[in-house]
């Protein structure tokens, strides 16, 4: 029997330390089918900074998430042993090292990973630690911005830049790469232009507004069919109105209830890993994107728990 959260009929869900949901930690239960961890690196971002606050913010928020999910009918803590990882501790002046020191420990945990990040940067060794267990990964990338540009003043490793590099190292199946909810100025056409180049269909904001989340589901899932999917949800993807606080926000964004319908709607998709990245708390209000951020955690804890092997 997994041992799940503390009891908020009995101790107060605003006591004690935080970890996410109130879960045990894993060293308090030796080993989990599903982690979360958090990676508190935001040295790889193009404008606001403050992600590294990130996994410490969506704890927090984390506190009133509930045992049983009615959307999915799912009780993911009974289901499996899910626990807190604790923070995997990364050098903020070397982006190189910490990139390695992720993918590194992202590795060393054994199970599959929920991580709240941190800038997107981390998405990258996130991608190589299940890639070197499952070969490339189908992608299902949830983001305003496209995150596939070269570089940035020269730098490979930034939180624009992660899933070109994916592409390049041959760690996700070029045959299955989705972006959803990108919008927003570009540099140039070209960037849609290398965009496909390098394999991606895009479902962008407005396509989810017009054309609706059964048929964008509908889309996805025919895409990613059978394969083994990463997940990555940069909270950018959410309009301002219902996340603040981020590092790059753009106008025109999904609602929260719009991307969780469509994360609810991966019921049965083989998920393999997924992270919630570019939560910047000092720019939030009311906890408004933590909140959401701890939402979209609890969708892909969930899902992960439904298709537990
Ligand atoms: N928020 C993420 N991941 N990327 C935004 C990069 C946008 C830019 O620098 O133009
Ligand atoms: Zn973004
Ligand atoms: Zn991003």
């Amino acid at each position: 029997m997994p041992r799940g959260p503390l009891d908020s009929s009995k101790i107060p869900r605003f006591a004690g330390p935080a970890t996410f949901a109130r879960l045990p930690r894993l060293d308090e239960v030796g080993r989990a089918d599903v982690a979360v961890v958090g990676v508190p690196f935001d040295s790889g971002v193009s404008y606001r900074p403050g992600a590294r606050f990130g996994p410490a913010a969506v704890r927090e928020a984390s506190r009133l998430l509930r045992p049983y999910h009615p959307g999915l009918d799912v009780a993911p803590f009974e289901t499996v042993q899910v626990a807190d990882a604790g923070d995997i501790a990364c050098n903020p002046f070397n982006i190189d090292e910490a990139v390695e020191t992720i993918a590194a420990s992202a590795a060393a945990i054994d199970a599959r990973l929920v991580t709240i990040g941190g800038d997107h940067t981390i998405a990258l060794p996130l991608l190589r630690a299940v890639a070197a267990e499952h070969g490339p990964v189908a992608l299902l990338h949830f983001d305003a911005h496209l995150d596939t540009w070269d570089t940035y003043f020269g730098a490979e490793y930034t939180h624009g830049t992660p899933f070109r590099r994916a592409v390049e190292e041959g760690i996700v199946d070029t045959s299955a790469l989705s972006h959803v909810g990108i919008r927003g100025p570009l540099y140039g056409k070209r960037d849609l232009e290398e965009d496909r180049r390098l394999g991606f269909g895009i479902l962008t904001s407005r396509d989810v507004m017009r054309r609706g989340v059964d048929e964008v589901v509908d889309a996805l899932r025919q895409r990613i069919g059978e394969r083994p999917l990463y997940v990555s949800v940069d909270i950018d993807v959410l309009d301002p109105a219902h996340a603040p606080g981020t590092g790059t926000p753009e106008a025109g964004g999904l609602t929260s209830r719009e991307l969780l319908e469509i994360l609810r709607g991966l019921a049965g998709c083989r998920i393999v890993g997924a992270d919630v990245v570019e939560v910047a708390p000092a720019y939030d209000h009311a906890e408004i994107t933590s909140v959401a951020a701890s939402h979209v955690a609890y969708d892909l804890v969930s899902l992960l728990a439904l298709e537990s092997p």
